[in-house]
């Protein structure tokens, strides 16, 4: 069991997930807002992003992530010293015993300094990282520790990591600097091209969850859906209608893009571990892997098994737990 000074945490470019205490989940959006006179704390989380474009005076809105690495260490300092405040609003948030937190695997040594330091304040006897895929494939239940090839591709906000892993370490890795931002961006920039309307980050975030589809045969929960932007040629806002079928057709590109990536990690897997590929599929993660259809698209694309996991937003995170809970079990998968 985890001790109720444990923490672990997934930095991720859209959503931070804290665990701690026992059976304590925390998720909130990976945003903060600060004065930027004083470089004081305001708000952090779904409040911070509310506030986003619609600010004024002295208040600076930030995403301090950018493709699942720290770009702004003092932004990401305020804001994880505010949600473990919130998950421990009692004590001291100095004086933790264990605290893991999950980096991408291909971060670099100057990337992974900067979550250090992010995490020093919180002065725990020990802080430990772990790589993010290893920590899915772990939160995803699967036996990382055979000598037996496991696909993992995690399609997060910023990152899409696709990894093949074997007797506890990472084979074959690829990164991609794509997931479910670049949806929303796909989204904004044909809506400018085509209808010739500018619509915020959050107008694109809503068209993707209402109406997004992997492909024109995934009918999501709604077929159609409205939305409101600024018509770029009068200044006046606008109200446009869209079909999934126009959704489908924007995001074909980029999901192409980590289909091919994951065809070429493919390609590079050993042929010892092929045939356990051919024989266990693949597994899916990431809150980007929950766009409608996704999965069966890449199943059609890569004619493999997909598994797509039953708690993508939180794997990495369960993955972690795990670990914590079976420390001495789970300790060559974590370092400093
Ligand atoms: N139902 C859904 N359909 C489509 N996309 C979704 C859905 N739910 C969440 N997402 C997308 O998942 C992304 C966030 O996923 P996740 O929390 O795994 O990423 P992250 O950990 O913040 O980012 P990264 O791993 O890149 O650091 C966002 O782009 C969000 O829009």
């Amino acid at each position: 069991m985890a001790n109720k000074r444990d923490i672990t945490i997934d930095l991720g470019n859209n959503n931070t997930v804290l665990t701690g205490m026992i059976n304590t989940l925390f998720s909130e959006s990976t945003v903060v807002a600060l004065n930027s006179k004083k470089n004081s704390y305001l708000l952090a989380g779904k409040a911070a992003l509310e506030m986003e474009g619609k600010i004024n005076g002295d208040t600076k809105v930030v995403r301090p992530l950018k493709n699942g690495v720290i770009a702004d260490l003092n932004a990401t300092t305020k804001m994880l010293n505010a949600f473990v405040k919130t998950l421990y609003p009692s004590r001291s948030i100095l004086g933790f015993h264990n605290i893991i937190a999950s980096v991408p695997y291909g971060t670099t040594e100057v990337e992974r300094r900067a979550l250090r330091l992010a995490l020093d304040q919180f002065n725990s006897r020990s802080t430990k990282l772990i790589f993010e895929p290893v920590a899915a494939a772990l939160g995803m239940g699967l036996n990382i520790k055979e000598p037996d090839g496991k696909m993992i591709i995690d399609i997060g906000g910023g990152l899409t990591e696709i990894s093949l892993i074997s007797l506890s370490g990472v084979v074959t890795y690829m990164a991609l600097k794509v997931g479910g931002d670049t949806f929303n961006s796909d989204i904004r920039n044909y809506m400018e091209k085509k209808y010739i309307i500018s619509i915020s980050e959050k107008s694109a975030e809503k068209i993707k969850l209402q109406i997004g589809a992997a492909t024109e045969n995934s009918i999501p929960l709604n077929e159609d859906c409205t939305v409101v932007g600024k018509d770029n040629l009068t200044g006046i806002p606008k109200q446009i209608s869209l079909n999934y079928k126009e959704i489908a057709m924007i995001l074909n590109n980029t999901l192409t893009k980590i289909e091919d990536s994951v065809i070429k990690t493919l390609e590079q897997c050993p042929p010892e571990l092929a045939g356990d590929i051919y024989t266990n599929g693949v597994y899916l993660t990431g809150g980007g892997a929950l766009l409608k259809g996704l999965k069966e698209r890449l199943e059609s694309s890569i004619q493999l098994k997909v598994h797509l996991s039953d708690q993508s937003l939180l794997s990495v995170s369960k993955g972690m737990e795990i670990v914590l809970s079976q420390m001495d079990k789970h300790k060559a998968l974590i370092f400093k």
